[in-house]
């Protein structure tokens, strides 16, 4: 017995000698080329640098490590992009080796990853089911073909119960298009202005008696403002989804390893006082006349991504924001319980699987 302990003592010994040792050799000669990144602790690398809010404190270190930036997360080697520059290198210029998907641990034992979309691999079975996606569910002809079945959905949503989800999306389109609304709207009841100009813009293109219809979405450009400004932000997957290296790429004289996990952090991209001026408030007016949209080419604005994993989905949801979001304003006046004013309404966000109002919004309609 007593030997077992000596053996046991030993061994406990040469293994945290070695892990000491390999903590202190890293965090004096980081690995070669990797992007700069925070000190890491053994075993946990840089989880305990994340918090509850990962968006924000990834937001904070690179405003001390830079735009393109290095940790690990666990046993994670994780690549974080924070400027529109970095995120073009890795979207759009090595979007061929950068756009497989790093997969939790947790979903791979559900086999997610061998037939969903959201979490294949760059491969002919991810290849086929986007082409399916492209060509057959989301062309502009499809949508337009039914675009009635929505109209009518949307009337049943206002009218009949407006806690109705939406169960007929797909599962990756639901909770980001439903957050996305609820942003919109605290954003307007927040900023009544906004408000009103929606409401006014409404009324005179589309008239007190008329329904909104899709077609006239491109008739109504301050609406359309305040939903670029809503994706600006409050993007509802602010690290996009995680990418994966399928090779070693050289960004800026560093490298991103084969196999490392690859965010793009869209929320200070999008708060960022360099890219956009006085980047808290909410203001619709900075996208009158201007040409950014969220199509994947424009990098200071990609709520849906860009390159090959740019979100299928894109075009569905922006028809539908522009009709759900329209249609409340202009079939009813809101108000906030009793007490609340606009500046006082709650904005926290709660970081899970989309970027959440951290309260749920509470107002009250009145029929027009
Ligand atoms: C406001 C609403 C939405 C936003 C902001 C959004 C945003 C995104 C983002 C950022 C990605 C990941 C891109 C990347 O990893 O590079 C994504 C992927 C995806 N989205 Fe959306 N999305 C929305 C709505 C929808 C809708 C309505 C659908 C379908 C009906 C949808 C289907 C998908 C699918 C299938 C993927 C995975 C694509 C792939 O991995 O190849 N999304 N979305």
């Amino acid at each position: 017995m007593d030997s077992f302990f000596l053996l046991l003592n030993c061994f406990l010994c040469f293994f945290f000698t070695v892990t000491i040792l390999r903590f202190l050799k890293r965090n004096q000669t980081p690995a070669a080329k990797l992007p700069p990144g925070p000190a890491r602790l053994p075993i946990i690398g840089n989880i305990h640098n994340l918090g509850l809010n990962p968006h924000k404190s990834l937001a904070d270190l690179a405003k001390v490590h830079g735009p393109l930036m290095s940790l690990k997360l666990g046993q994670v080697t994780t690549i974080v992009a924070s400027s529109p520059a970095v995120a073009k290198e890795i979207l759009q210029k090595h979007d061929k080796f950068l756009s497989n998907r790093h997969v939790p641990l947790a979903l791979q034992t559900l086999d997610l990853h061998k037939f969903s979309i959201t979490m294949l691999p760059v491969e002919p079975r991810w290849r086929n089911l986007r082409r399916v996606c492209n060509s057959y569910i989301f062309t502009p002809q499809k949508l337009d073909s039914n675009q009635g079945l929505r109209r009518d959905k949307i009337v049943a949503l206002v009218l009949l119960d407006l806690g109705l989800t939406y169960q007929d999306l797909f599962v990756a389109g639901t909770d980001t298009t439903a957050t996305t609304l609820e942003w919109a709207m605290t954003e307007l009841l927040h900023n009544p202005n906004a408000l009103t100009k929606v409401k006014e813009e409404l009324d005179q293109m589309i008239g007190k008696d008329h329904h909104l219809e899709e077609s006239d979405i491109s008739r109504l450009p301050y609406l359309q403002a305040v939903i670029k400004e809503t994706y600006r932000l409050h993007p509802p997957l602010p690290l996009l989804l995680p990418h994966k290296a399928g090779a070693d790429v050289e960004i800026d004289g560093f490298t991103v390893p084969k196999g490392a996990q690859v965010l793009v952090n869209l929320w200070a991209i999008g708060r960022d006082s360099m890219i956009w001026n006085d980047p808290n408030s909410f203001t619709p007016e900075r996208f009158l006349g201007s040409d950014v949209d969220v199509r994947g080419n424009h990098f200071e604005l990609i709520t849906f991504g860009a390159g090959r994993r740019i979100c299928p989905g894109m075009s569905l949801a922006h028809r539908m924001l522009h009709m759900m979001l329209g249609s409340l304003v202009h079939w009813f006046d809101w108000k906030l319980p009793d007490g609340v004013e606009p500046e006082q309404l709650d904005m926290k966000e709660k970081f899970g699987v989309t970027l959440q109002k951290a309260k749920p919004l509470l107002a009250i309609p009145t029929l027009r």
